[in-house]
């Protein structure tokens, strides 16, 4: 079992697991992706997971959405579970009204923004919180309208995505995802698609939502300066398990395992 300690950072009110991994396998065919992981998050913690290509990085965040099941293990938020194994060794999927209940409190930003090419920027951030929160168009409206002014958006509101670049497209898709008011915020490399300019305006805002939100953010991204002012701790995945965590100054400037090392330097190398 690979077992990552979870530092709580001292802002953090919360639970101290408020996420949890318990002996999470799965492959697909013969590609042992998780290889029996165990690991906590920390209500209000920012974890960022780094690893090469391939080592069951985005696996979790797919898993945290429901999207992906685990082979075997237990996955809990909060005091709910999203995937329980039983006595038995068999897999008990959560009830899907439980399982809605969880979803509702947690959101993802992909590499690609996915916004709604046919409606507008200001549409795009209401339309969940109206259809899927239930709350009024005028309350979600005044919302969108304070997270686009957030991102930096406010004079976009009624363009349409394809009139805004990239970096913009991924800013609304920002404040789209906190529009749901999510206790957990799971980014995926969400600059890997933008020019370096437009990266710095994306992490920028994340920098931002950090310091004015208690939301325990998971964070798949190559962006090292980011991880390392953003995280409490920083999660290193090799081959489906977590080889070494510690928080961004220890994992950066003196990591312990060789393969570590390594995957930084061909990150500094990459940029
Ligand atoms: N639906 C799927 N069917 C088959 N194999 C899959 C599927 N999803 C993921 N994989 C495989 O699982 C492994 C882990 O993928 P994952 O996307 O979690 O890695 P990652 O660490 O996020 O890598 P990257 O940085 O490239 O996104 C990869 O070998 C991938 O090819």
């Amino acid at each position: 079992m690979t077992e990552a300690s979870s530092a709580v950072p001292e802002k953090s009110q919360g639970q101290a697991d408020f996420i949890r991994f318990d002996d999470i396998s799965k492959r697909f065919g013969k590609n042992v992706v998780l290889d029996d992981l165990s690991f906590s998050v920390g209500a209000g913690e920012r974890v960022t997971l780094i690893g090469p290509s391939g080592s069951g990085k985005t696996t979790i965040l797919r898993m945290l959405m429901t999207l992906l099941k685990p082979d075997s293990g237990t996955i809990k938020v909060g005091d709910d579970y999203l995937y329980h194994e039983e006595r038995n060794g068999k897999l008990a999927a959560a009830s899907e009204a439980h399982i809605r209940k969880v979803r509702g409190r947690i959101t993802m930003v992909f590499q690609q923004y996915n916004l709604f090419p046919n409606m507008r920027v200001l549409r795009n951030v209401t339309e969940a919180p109206v259809h899927v929160l239930g709350k009024s168009k005028d309350e979600a409206e005044e919302r969108a309208k304070e997270l686009l002014e957030m991102v930096g958006l406010s004079d976009k509101v009624s363009s349409y995505p394809s009139q805004l670049s990239g970096g913009q497209q991924q800013r609304v898709a920002i404040a789209r995802a906190l529009a749901m008011e999510p206790d957990i915020l799971l980014l995926d490399e969400v600059t890997s698609a933008l020019d370096p300019e437009l990266a710095a305006e994306v992490l920028d805002v994340l920098r931002d939502v950090a310091k004015s939100s208690d939301i325990t953010m998971l964070c798949v991204t190559h962006a090292m300066k980011f991880a390392r002012d953003v995280s409490n701790r920083v999660m290193m995945f090799d081959a489906g398990r977590i080889i070494e965590a510690a928080p961004p100054g220890e994992i950066f400037d003196s990591p312990k395992q060789e393969r570590t090392q390594k995957f930084l330097q061909s990150v500094l190398d990459e940029s």
